[in-house]
């Protein structure tokens, strides 16, 4: 018996042929299935032009491609706090960084509508990409993709939004391109509010952390946070304690300007895990404000964030198991 030749042969050798997943060719007409996990717009136009082109030049006229995409494995942690200014996007950003230097694909959403200041923090001014409404995320120097609600409107522009419109902001964050982003952190606004609220119907985390100062005015707050999180059954990772403990450059004596020990006193008492506390430092501020994050350098502040980064990875898998 004479094997019939496959017309399609001719992509064995191509150099996309590893995303082929199926081929076909009836009356003429190509059909081809090609995984797209992992790549971008750009990236998917690049591998239809290469194949449509290869076919054409054998003389296959029309060609129908189908992309598809697995959907990886994703983690979406939300970080909050109940009271504003206590760090948490300061720490959300080099908790990204720190994450994605230790290998992991990395996603930033910055739903902060009262101030979002990762196009800042990550140093990230450009502008997201859009595809029939779709948003493709803003790559940043660090290796962490952002979207911000800061990028949704012009620099300097007041987000002064009710909560629909806030809530559908952020649904548009959280349906854009991740691509094959593994852990998407979520910098939320402080408090307990329509941005909390939408992103636990929408995106249902997979856990949260919460950041507080010592200081027991935020450590109230940010027990109505925990409260709010364990209602709605997202798993509360734990309490990180930042702007603990000042350390003078001059005579090296430590001070507490806002208490010390609270954060970790109150995870005890509300049966939070305690993942460790950061101390009030000027270069961090400054470096922050410079859009270099120290968890993307070397020395005792990038060694912290990578601690913490772990700590955090290891209570989402312990709540998993
Ligand atoms: N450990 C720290 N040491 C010194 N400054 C810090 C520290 N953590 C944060 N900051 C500074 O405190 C300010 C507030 O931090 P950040 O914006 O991260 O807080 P936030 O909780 O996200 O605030 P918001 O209420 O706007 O959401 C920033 O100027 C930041 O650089």
């Amino acid at each position: 018996m004479t094997e019939i030749p496959d017309p399609l042969a001719l992509l064995d050798g191509h150099a996309d042929a590893p995303r082929i997943r199926s081929r076909r060719l009836v009356n003429g007409v190509a059909t081809l299935v090609v995984e797209a996990t992992g790549l971008d717009a750009a990236g998917r136009a690049a591998v239809e032009e290469r194949l449509r082109g290869a076919l054409n030049a054998a003389g296959i006229g029309e060609v129908r491609i189908a992309m598809t995409a697995s959907k990886p494995q994703r983690r979406i942690i939300a970080v909050g706090s109940g009271k504003g200014g206590v760090g948490k996007s300061t720490l959300t950003a080099n908790l990204a960084v720190a994450l994605a230097r230790a290998g992991k694909r990395v996603g930033l959403i910055d739903a902060d509508i009262y101030g979002p200041s990762q196009p800042t923090l990550l140093n990230a001014h450009g502008k997201p990409q859009a595809e029939k409404e779709k948003l493709f995320p803003v790559e940043t120097p660090f290796g962490v993709r952002l979207l911000s609600v800061g990028q949704l409107v012009s620099a300097g522009q007041a987000l002064a939004w009710r909560g629909p419109m806030a809530a559908g902001a952020l649904t548009k964050l959280i349906e854009a391109d991740w691509g094959d982003a593994e852990v998407i952190l979520v910098d939320l606004p402080p408090g307990t509010g329509d941005v909390q609220l939408s992103l636990i119907q929408k995106a249902r985390p997979d856990g949260a952390l919460i950041v507080s100062t010592p200081q027991d005015l935020a450590l109230i707050d940010a027990a109505r946070a925990i409260d709010l999180f364990r209602k709605t059954s997202v798993p509360v990772l734990g309490i990180v304690e930042n702007m603990a403990g000042y350390t003078c450059p001059h005579c090296g004596e430590v001070s507490d300007p806002f208490g010390s020990g609270g954060a970790e006193a109150s995870a005890g008492r509300l049966n939070v895990p305690f993942l460790g506390r950061l101390p009030l430092s000027a270069s961090l501020r400054e470096s922050s404000d410079a859009g270099t994050p120290p968890a993307a350098g070397d020395g005792p502040a990038a060694d912290a964030f990578h601690d913490l980064a772990q700590r955090m990875m290891d209570a989402l898998e312990t709540i998993r198991r």
